[in-house]
């Protein structure tokens, strides 16, 4: 499909339909592989929050809530069907929308626009299940009560989230809230919001009851701010760095209102000796070179068995060299921009403060010199690192892997936890007892064995540490939009008797 000459130019949407920011401001949207402007998205400020947050309101309680949040599951599976058909009939649009505002391969913003549509289509699925799990009896120690269990939806919920999978981290908010009865603010980043504001206009297209999803762009002081901090708004559900992820939390507990939060990571991908070294290294540059490193679980520590240290690194050299870099459009791109000119400046400084601090940039570190125009950063390896260093400390996001040799498996497993992130981790070795052991000693929510990265819809997702808490995903995913109510009843004829009655004379 050929790049538009323009993209749409979207309000906010809420209420069912577009509004122009109340301040009438509105955001350049650059496209971070040419560095051309080629539109502007509204910026929300504190008015639109309040109209959005009320217009969720409205919908939460409409009518009882009969048409939305007490409605039976599977009504609200119907919508949430149509809404994956509709990212389906519009993948190939979407993709390039995605790939114009982020500046990742084409084929891998493809590939997200699928997961999109399985997302929706998963919760669809436990949205229906959900109308039979409610009512579950609990068991109790007195015949003369019976209690059961509802699940109900906490209410409307304001999703905040991030830019480097932008309608699908998104959606794994929407997504379970939708499925679960809630409604919803959503506020995407202001770095790449084309995809979100689609969804808004796919939602008018399928007859979405109006308010139950409105999507606010802008600012994360303007706009994320004043939605975590709303008294109307019953939880935050975050996905971003963990300094955000603080101020949320801080925010909300203000008002004692739940929070889950998906952060940082700096996690590990330990190698052993036993392994077949080409079969390795293609984990470990899927580990942290795909979408340009800009993932959450990105595998950005490199274990390596001193045995193999040296063949490995040889190997994982000659790999990265490998690796088109070109205009994420071109086809066969596997390294395109990263997301903007204050990410590319970020990742930079984090490689000259390696080199700095004594590293070995053993390979890239810099602009492809085939590219002149664009935020496109090479494949970076790094050696010679101690772990007092910065760049095996803190989250990079970009395409730069740090690598440390191993004796022991003991000294990996240190090494591994040797973070205050706790998000992911994954072990490569041909001997499957140990794999488990370590698997069991990563402190993190997520370990690969003999992989890096995979991600499934049923799975649980999500950190320990300062990588965040809540799981996102699965029926995790859906539990983190209902709050459960035990309804407890009295089912004797007879009096209860703690109290004697009083005297009849
Ligand atoms: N754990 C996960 O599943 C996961 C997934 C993807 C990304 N991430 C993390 O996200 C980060 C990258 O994303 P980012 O740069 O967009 O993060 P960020 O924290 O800068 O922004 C995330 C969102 O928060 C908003 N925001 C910023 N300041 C705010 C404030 N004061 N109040 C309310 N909202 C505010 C932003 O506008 C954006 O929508 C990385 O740290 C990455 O690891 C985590
Ligand atoms: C799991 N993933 C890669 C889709 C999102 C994390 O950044």
């Amino acid at each position: 499909m050929a790049a538009p000459s323009a993209i749409p130019r979207r309000g906010l949407f809420i209420g069912g339909g577009w509004r122009e920011p109340s301040l009438g401001r509105r955001l350049p949207v650059v496209n971070p592989a040419t560095e051309a402007t080629i539109g502007d998205i509204p910026a929300a400020t504190a008015e639109d929050v309040e109209l959005a947050v009320s217009a969720a309101r409205d919908a939460f309680g409409r009518d009882g809530g009969r048409h939305w949040s007490r409605a039976p599951g599977a009504v609200r599976a119907k919508y949430l069907k149509a809404i994956a058909a509709k990212i389906k009939d519009k993948k190939s649009y979407l993709a390039l929308l995605e790939t114009l505002d982020s500046g990742k391969p084409l084929d891998e913003a493809a590939g997200d626009m699928e997961d999109v549509a399985a997302c929706f289509e998963y919760y669809a699925d436990l949205a229906e299940a959900l109308d039979g799990k409610q009512r579950a009896p609990i068991s109790l120690p007195m015949e003369n009560f019976e209690s059961y269990i509802l699940k109900e939806p906490i209410g409307v919920v304001g999703l905040i989230t991030p830019w480097n999978y932008p309608l699908l981290m998104a959606t794994w908010k929407v997504a379970p809230a939708l499925a679960a009865g809630c409604t919803a603010v959503l506020k995407p980043s202001e770095l790449a919001s084309l995809t979100c504001l689609e969804l808004g206009g796919i939602c008018a297209e399928i007859g979405l009851p109006p308010g139950v999803l409105n999507i606010i762009t802008g600012l994360g002081t303007e706009a994320g701010a004043p939605l975590a901090s709303h008294p109307h708004v019953d939880k935050i559900a975050f996905t971003g760095s963990t300094e955000t992820g603080k101020r949320i939390m801080i925010t909300a507990s203000q008002m004692v209102k739940p929070v889950s939060l998906e952060l940082g990571g700096k996690s590990p991908l330990i190698v052993f000796d036993d392994v077949d070294i080409d079969k390795a290294v293609e984990w470990a540059m899927f580990g942290c070179f795909a979408n340009a490193g800009q993932v959450c679980s990105a595998t950005s520590r490199l274990l390596l068995h001193e045995k193999i240290a040296k063949r490995f690194l040889d190997r994982l050299v000659a790999w990265a060299k490998s690796i088109k870099i070109s205009d994420p459009l071109e086809e066969g791109c596997r390294l395109g921009s990263v997301v903007s000119e204050g990410q590319y400046q970020k990742i930079m400084k984090f490689i000259s403060t390696a080199r700095c601090e004594g590293a070995t940039i053993l390979y890239g570190g810099a602009r492809p010199q085939h590219l002149k125009r664009g935020f496109f950063i090479e494949p970076t390896i790094i050696t010679n690192v101690s772990t007092s260093m910065q760049i095996w400390r803190e989250e990079v996001f970009g395409p730069v892997i740090c690598v440390k040799e191993f004796r022991t498996e003991r000294e990996a497993v240190e090494l591994a936890n040797d973070t205050h992130y706790g998000l992911a981790g994954a072990v490569i070795s041909n001997d499957l007892e140990r794999c488990e052991r370590i698997s069991k000693a990563i402190q993190s929510g997520i370990v690969w064995i003999n992989c890096s990265q995979p991600c499934f819809v049923q799975a649980p997702w999500g950190g320990n540490k300062r990588s965040g808490f809540g799981r996102e995903l699965g029926q995790w995913g859906l539990d983190n939009y209902l709050s459960v109510k035990q309804v407890t009843k009295y089912c004797s004829d007879e009096p209860y008797g703690w109290y004697r009655p009083p005297s009849k004379l």
